[in-house]
C-alpha cells in the first residue's frame, strides 16, 4: 500500500529520501501546498509533501487541506503518516517527546473541511469516532518502542485556528476539555483523509509547553530548539517504521 508522509513545521524536507521525481498535481479543489515528491526511503517507495510548502510559507489556516489530501489519493496513496509540531498541556507531553494522539477536538473555523458538498456528491456522513487509523498507529507505536524513543502512545489533539498561539485561558479550557496537546493543522486534515478513504495517523513532536503552563509564555526560539530534537526522533521513528509498513 502506497505510503505518504506529510511534513509540518520542522519537517519541510525528508532527510534520507532518495528523490526520484517531483509531481505537480492539479485538483478540483485548487493547488496543493507544492509538488508531491516521489522517492525511496529505507528501500520503500514513499511520497512526501510539506503542508506549509517547502519554504514554510503557508500558515495553518490557509493550507489547502482538500487539495493536499485529494492529490495523495489521486496518486494512489493509501496510508498517510502526518508529522506535526504541538504544544504540550499534560505532564507527560514534555518538549522533545513524540506523541501518537488517539483523539481530536476541533476548534478550527472557516476552513474548507469536507469533500462532500452540495452539487459535488451525495450527502455523506463519515464515521469519525476514532479519527486515527489504529493499525497504522500500532505500527508507529511499535516502531517508536523498537527505536527506544519513550514516546507517548495516547493523547487528545486540540486543533486551534492559529496562526497566533493560544492565550493562557484558552489553554486552560483545552485542558478542561480533555486535550493533552495543541496544534493548528490536525483538522481538517484528519477528517479529509478519512473521507478520502486513507489510513491516517499523526506523529506529533512536542515543541513547547502550551501558553500559560507553569506560568510560561511561548517563544519561537524554544520551539525551534525543541523541534531539532523532535525531528531527529521523527527520523529515527521513520527509519524503523517505514520498512515495516
Ligand atoms: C509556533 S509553531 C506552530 C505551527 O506548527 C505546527 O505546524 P504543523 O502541525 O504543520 O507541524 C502548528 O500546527 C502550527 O502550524
Ligand atoms: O503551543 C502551540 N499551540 C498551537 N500550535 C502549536 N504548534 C506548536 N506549538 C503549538
Amino acid at each position: 500500500m502506497t505510503l505518504a508522509i506529510i511534513g509540518g513545521t520542522g519537517l519541510t524536507r525528508l532527510d534520507g529520501l532518495e528523490i526520484t521525481r517531483r509531481e505537480v498535481v492539479r485538483t478540483p479543489f485548487g493547488e496543493p501546498s507544492g509538488p508531491v515528491i516521489h522517492g525511496v526511503l529505507q528501500g520503500r517507495e514513499v511520497m512526501f509533501l510539506a503542508r506549509h510548502g517547502y519554504a514554510h510559507t503557508i500558515p495553518p489556516h490557509q493550507i489547502n487541506y482538500r487539495a493536499n489530501i485529494w492529490a495523495m489519493r489521486h496518486l494512489g496513496v493509501r496510508r498517510v503518516i502526518a508529522v506535526a509540531a504541538v504544544g504540550g498541556l499534560a505532564d507527560e507531553m514534555e518538549p522533545g517527546r513524540l506523541v501518537f494522539p488517539d483523539q481530536i477536538i476541533d476548534y478550527t473555523y472557516g476552513r474548507r473541511h469536507t469533500f462532500f458538498e452540495q452539487d459535488l456528491t451525495d450527502v455523506v456522513h463519515i464515521d469519525f469516532t476514532y479519527p486515527y487509523e489504529q493499525t497504522l498507529r500500532d505500527a508507529l507505536i511499535s516502531a517508536a518502542d523498537a527505536a527506544g524513543l519513550d514516546a507517548v502512545p495516547w493523547g487528545t489533539y486540540g486543533a486551534t485556528q492559529g496562526p497566533r498561539l493560544e492565550t493562557a485561558a484558552e489553554v486552560r479550557r483545552l485542558a478542561r476539555d480533555g486535550c493533552h496537546v495543541v496544534g493548528m493543522t490536525g483538522m481538517p486534515e484528519a477528517a479529509l483523509a478519512r473521507e478520502a478513504g486513507l489510513a491516517y495517523a499523526t506523529c506529533a513532536a512536542v515543541a513547547n509547553w502550551a501558553a500559560g503552563i507553569g506560568g510560561r509564555t511561548v517563544t519561537m526560539e524554544e520551539i525551534d530548539a525543541n523541534l531539532v530534537k523532535g525531528m531527529e526522533r521523527v527520523r529515527s521513528l521513520l527509519a524503523k517504521a517505514v520498512p515495516q509498513l
